[in-house]
């Protein structure tokens, strides 16, 4: 049996307030409506009501602006907050002011309903702020300086909304991660994330990769063939390399934004969507905006809430947490536990990690495989940041030192490795280990160049595509991030 109660509903909108006063009345509440916010206001004060429901923006009295003063009548009293204006800012006052939740306009009357029963069955406490805590607590990113707080802090507020969001971040700073936590941890949960990366797909299949096409909609195009979009209803879609969308696609974009629907390629009825958009880009788009290659209206429609990762070098301090989480993570895939010196942090800190968290991750990933003490010098990490240097040249420009041959390379890298165990044997299964450490990189090299073709790739290894597959599954390559 739910709670039943007594709502006390402030809206000027007279539909809304005969939509409301039925749908709480049926489920079992005794419900008093009014227009105007000092008439609620009144109630409030009376002590009259369970529970408020409220528009903010009303002829009277802006409802944030009336919080902070229910709050401090009748700190228990929850207030469920409408708002046809879905801005960020909205969600920013309703969570700042303490309402127990904010509902953006157009809603859906049950969600509406499972909300009042849910307030009126807890125990008081801001429900935004104790969401946000639980969700901070099991979000999958780490790092507690400042700069993160402030990301944090924003993806609570974010969660409640369905806003577009733009990400913004040199490679490696974690975009794709928070627009997995954005979805994971917020309302749409319950419905598919669906990734695409601009930069891996063919220029000219992006249109059909994204609103799916009709049989014979081009040479090639046999059968129907359904888009991200469609894949992605109720859920978000993450856009990826935003800036490498081309022009065309880009118009298609913008008309689904403004619109809220779209037509397939070749195809004519117009398909309504219902798609959170999150998009992230490592590219300056106002650059692109001003050489004419990015559109500056589809840049304000997905720029409404802007999101800027920083770099790890700016953020030094979560280095720390950053390495034993990755640790950790190699233990449950059967790496063994390790640490790294107090010094070998320290150089760590000063690095400029060009490659943020990815590099970091890598070395670490490194670190836990090849070497076998349980604390890594700081030799080790001078010696590995060095050649770590060389490797994320961005562009696939990677130099190898002084001209040396791969061979040559492996071998120098070799008489290092066999140094640092200071006359001892390294651990044995040695050559699995170094050709894995070969492999990983040709993989990701053939992806890269291929743009993360499979075929292409395959083809250029000399590989079977199905031994191709396999080994990206085993050596762990992220076919997106490997085509940049
Ligand atoms: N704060 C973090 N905590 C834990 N892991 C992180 C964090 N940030 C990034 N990572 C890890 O670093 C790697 C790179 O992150 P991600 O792929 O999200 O970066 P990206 O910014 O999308 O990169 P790109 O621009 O190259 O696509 C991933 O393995 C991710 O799990």
């Amino acid at each position: 049996m739910s709670v039943k109660g007594n709502i006390l509903v402030a809206d000027d909108d007279a539909a809304i307030r005969t939509v409301l006063n039925q749908a709480l009345s049926r489920a079992g509440h005794v419900v008093r409506v009014t227009s105007s916010a000092s008439t609620l206001w009144r109630w409030v004060a009376a002590g009259e009501g369970d529970l408020v429901i409220t528009d903010v923006v009303m002829p009277d009295e802006n409802a944030f602006d009336m919080l902070p003063r229910i709050k401090k009548a009748r700190p228990d009293l929850p207030v469920v907050v409408m708002s046809a204006q879905n801005t960020f800012m909205t969600a920013i006052r309703a969570s700042e002011t303490g309402a127990y939740e904010y509902l953006p306009k157009p809603f859906d009357l049950t969600e509406l309903l499972g909300i009042v029963s849910r307030a009126l069955a807890e125990p008081r406490r801001p429900k935004i702020e104790q969401r946000a805590e639980e969700q901070l607590e099991a979000m999958p990113l780490v790092g507690r300086s400042a700069a993160m707080q402030d990301i944090y802090r924003m993806l609570a507020r974010m969660m409640q909304t369905d806003l577009t969001v733009m990400i913004s971040g040199e490679s490696g700073t974690g975009k794709e991660l928070v627009a997995r936590a954005l979805h994971e941890y917020g309302r749409r949960r319950g419905g598919p994330f669906v990734a695409i990366n601009m930069a891996a797909i063919p220029r000219d299949l992006i249109e059909s990769e994204l609103f799916g096409h009709e049989k014979g909609a081009f040479t090639g195009a046999q059968n129907r063939s359904s888009g991200r979009f469609e894949q992605a209803e109720g859920g978000t879609l993450f856009l990826d390399e935003i800036g490498d969308m081309p022009m065309e696609a880009q118009t298609r974009l913008l008309r689904v934004l403004q619109q809220g629907e779209y037509t397939t390629v070749g195809g004519r009825t117009p398909i309504r969507t219902d798609v959170r958009i999150v998009a992230a880009t490592n590219k300056d788009l106002r650059a692109a905006i001003n050489q004419g290659l990015f559109r500056e209206d589809l840049f304000y429609r997905l720029n409404v809430v802007p999101l800027r990762l920083p770099g790890l070098r700016e953020r030094a301090e979560d280095i720390p947490d950053l390495v034993r989480h990755f640790f950790k993570q190699g233990e449950k895939e059967g790496l063994e536990a390790k640490r790294i010196s107090v010094a070998g942090l320290e150089l760590m800190k000063r690095y400029p990690w060009p490659g943020n968290v990815r590099e970091l991750e890598n070395l670490v990933r490194r670190l836990a495989a090849l070497y076998p003490q349980d604390e890594i010098s700081a030799e080790v990490i001078e010696a590995e940041l060095k050649t770590g240097e060389t490797a994320v040249v961005p562009d696939g420009d990677a130099l190898i030192p002084d001209n040396l041959s791969i061979g040559q390379a492996v071998e120098h890298y070799l008489q290092r490795y066999f140094a640092s165990f200071a006359g001892e044997l390294p651990p044995a299964g040695l050559y699995d280990r170094i050709l894995a450490e070969v492999e990983y990189p040709l993989v990701l090299a053939s992806m890269t160049a291929t743009r993360g073709n499979q075929i292409k790739a395959a083809e250029l290894l000399g590989l079977n595509r199905n031994t191709l597959r396999k080994k990206i599954r085993e050596l762990g390559v992220n076919v997106y991030k490997s085509a940049r």
